[in-house]
């Protein structure tokens, strides 16, 4: 089966989705607390002009508390507003960060390297970040904007005619805002693609650290032709965008400009508006002018956290979700069952477009208990198959099945919960992780002596006291995590490459005895010639077809025969599980 995936379509109504009810409400409460205090802000304006005007009021009393109330009713809202925009920011990126870190567990691991990880890491802290900036810059806008509009209404209660002229020059800033403001988000959307290469580039930089310490000229060129590329790129395009949107949101400032002209060049414009309009319209004009510029300068953050928004937007919605079983997998089986690949084949894609490596057809049948080796050369698709036998691959054709069950899209999570296994890259985490129970514990501390890491490290609290290992001792530590795991079927890939005489022996003749003993089908790619004779069964894969074993490899063992399919299998009697 292939696994493409809808085009994503971004919109800002899908992006703003992606909040979770309750920052929906506090997004809400924090718009709803701005325009308060915005409005606050403008009444409070009305009421400065018509003292200033009029003079003493007709009751003092009640002007004092209309001040007063005024005065808090600003104040509050205003703090109100600003707290739930920060509460916001925060959970905006907490929530964020998981919704997306989730989609990528449930994405399937194939579409997650097409995407490329530098881009997944460029879009957890860089579009996340942006995104909660924007948050943060949200109700400023909408304070400063019903400042505004208290302004230009109070504006029209004095005079038509000075609500149009506003009117008139509030539209030039604005239309010269959104011509530029679309050049502009143009270059934020490009710098983004720059973020992306620039995280390529730190990704090879912490990676492949040591390689560019070691050679001055390679690391020059990296420096030069590849992270200064991208960044200078990054630097550019940001530049470019943000100086558009400066001068775009700042031509607002016509406004007050032509406003102010006007009370300097034409009073006489002013006095025919009416008595009050010089006084209010000066007042009008010094209110609307802070508004009008803590705007302009939130719009280029708005703009950004839009496009990183689309991004995430995209990148999430790109990848398509695994249904994941979180309790009590159905298919998962407490003992193995018998697993099989009927004509499976995968098929990668080349970058250039050209024909990638095909593995199979395979039709292979791992009896309960079985242990198998998977041997071959580099590159004859061992690593492959076994992530299509632990369900991180899928089949392009064919079928998986264990226990005679066709393992389809909606089982793939439950079945995987069968197999544990150490990967040729293993990595560890620095605690037992969801097996923390005294049991998993006690095994595990059992483990660390037996897997001689004990004068390396010790389990406190649940956590190792250090993973800072060679990589000998980071396998182990991960043959450990999946020992107790305690999975009917365990897959190793080239566990024992890294590892010296003493514990290749230990891993050959104690520990995967020991796992058999416990009933284990057992799965293990190696390269160890010395150690083929221990397999129940051999399988030799050769530019990815499973081949017969050439026939100078006689069975190391008397007991030992050759099986007709590239396999070469022991008596049934060995193959049979112990009791645990
Ligand atoms: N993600 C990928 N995209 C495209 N091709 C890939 C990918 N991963 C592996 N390949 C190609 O598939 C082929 C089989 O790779 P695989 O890792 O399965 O080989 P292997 O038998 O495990 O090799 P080794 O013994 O060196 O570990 C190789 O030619 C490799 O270049």
């Amino acid at each position: 089966m292939t696994d493409a995936s809808p085009r994503p379509r971004a919109s800002l109504r899908n992006a703003l989705k992606l909040l979770p009810p309750a920052s929906r409400r506090m997004l809400t409460g924090s718009v709803v607390a701005g325009l308060a205090a915005g409005g606050a802000s403008a009444g409070l304006l009305t009421f400065i002009n018509a003292a200033l005007v009029k003079g003493q009021a007709a009751n003092p009393a009640a002007a004092v508390a209309g001040f007063i109330g005024l005065c808090l009713l600003s104040l509050t809202a205003g703090v109100a507003s600003e707290i739930l925009a920060l509460r916001l920011t925060q959970r905006s990126l907490h929530d964020l960060r998981l919704w997306l870190s989730r989609r990528i567990l449930r994405a399937p691991l194939q579409k997650l390297a097409s995407h490329g990880l530098h881009r997944l890491t460029a879009a957890l802290t860089d579009d996340v970040a942006s995104v909660a900036h924007a948050h943060q810059a949200l109700p400023v806008v909408f304070i400063e904007g019903s400042v505004a509009l208290g302004a230009l209404i109070y504006v029209g209660t004095l005079s038509g005619a000075l609500l149009l002229l506003l009117l008139f020059l509030l539209g030039l800033g604005l239309g010269v805002f959104f011509l530029a403001q679309r050049r502009s988000l143009r270059w934020m959307r490009l710098a983004r693609e720059a973020d992306d290469a620039l995280f390529g580039n730190f990704r090879a930089l912490t990676e492949g650290c040591k390689e560019l310490k070691m050679d001055a000229r390679r690391r020059a060129a990296f420096l030069e032709d590849e992270l200064g590329v991208s960044a200078d790129l990054l630097r550019t395009r940001n530049t470019a965008g943000f100086t558009i949107f400066i001068l775009g949101a700042h031509a607002s400032q016509i406004l007050i400009y032509a406003a102010i002209g006007l009370v300097l060049f034409a009073p006489q414009f002013l006095a025919n508006a009416g008595a009050d309009a010089a006084t209010g319209w000066t007042l009008a004009i010094l209110f609307i002018m802070g508004p009008i510029m803590a705007i302009a300068n939130s719009l280029p953050v708005l703009g950004q956290g839009f496009v990183a928004l689309r991004n995430l937007e995209a990148l999430g919605v790109s990848l398509p979700q695994e249904p994941a079983t979180d309790a009590g997998p159905p298919l998962a089986l407490k003992r193995p069952g018998v697993l099989e690949f009927a004509g499976v084949k995968h098929r990668y894609r080349a970058a250039d477009g050209e024909q990638g490596f095909v593995l199979g057809p395979l039709d292979v049948r791992f009896e309960p208990g079985e242990l198998v080796f998977i041997i071959g050369g580099n590159g004859d698709g061992k690593t492959t198959m076994a992530l299509l036998l632990l369900g991180l691959l899928y089949p392009e054709s064919g079928e998986i099945r264990l226990n005679g069950e066709t393992i389809g899209e909606d089982e793939r999570d439950a079945y995987r919960q069968n197999f544990a296994a150490v990967f040729a890259d293993a990595f560890v985490f620095d605690s037992l992780l969801g097996y923390d129970d005294p049991q998993s514990v006690a095994q595990a501390r059992k483990l660390i002596v037996e897997l001689d890491l004990n004068h390396k490290l010790s389990l406190e609290d649940g956590r190792f006291t250090t993973t800072d290992l060679s990589r000998g001792q980071r396998k182990r530590l991960a043959l450990l995590a999946a020992y107790i795991e305690d999975r009917p079927f365990y897959v190793f890939d080239e566990w024992a490459a890294e590892q010296d005489p003493v514990f290749r022996e230990i891993f050959y003749k104690d520990m995967l005895p020991r796992l058999k003993a416990r009933g284990k089908t057992i799965i293990v790619i190696t390269h160890d010639d010395r150690h083929y004779h221990l397999a129940d069964r051999l399988l030799r894969l050769e530019a990815g077809k499973i081949e017969p074993l050439p026939s100078s490899w006689a069975a190391p063992a008397s007991d030992d025969r050759q099986s007709p399919a590239g396999t070469m299998r022991k008596t049934a009697s060995q193959t049979r599980p112990a009791a645990r």
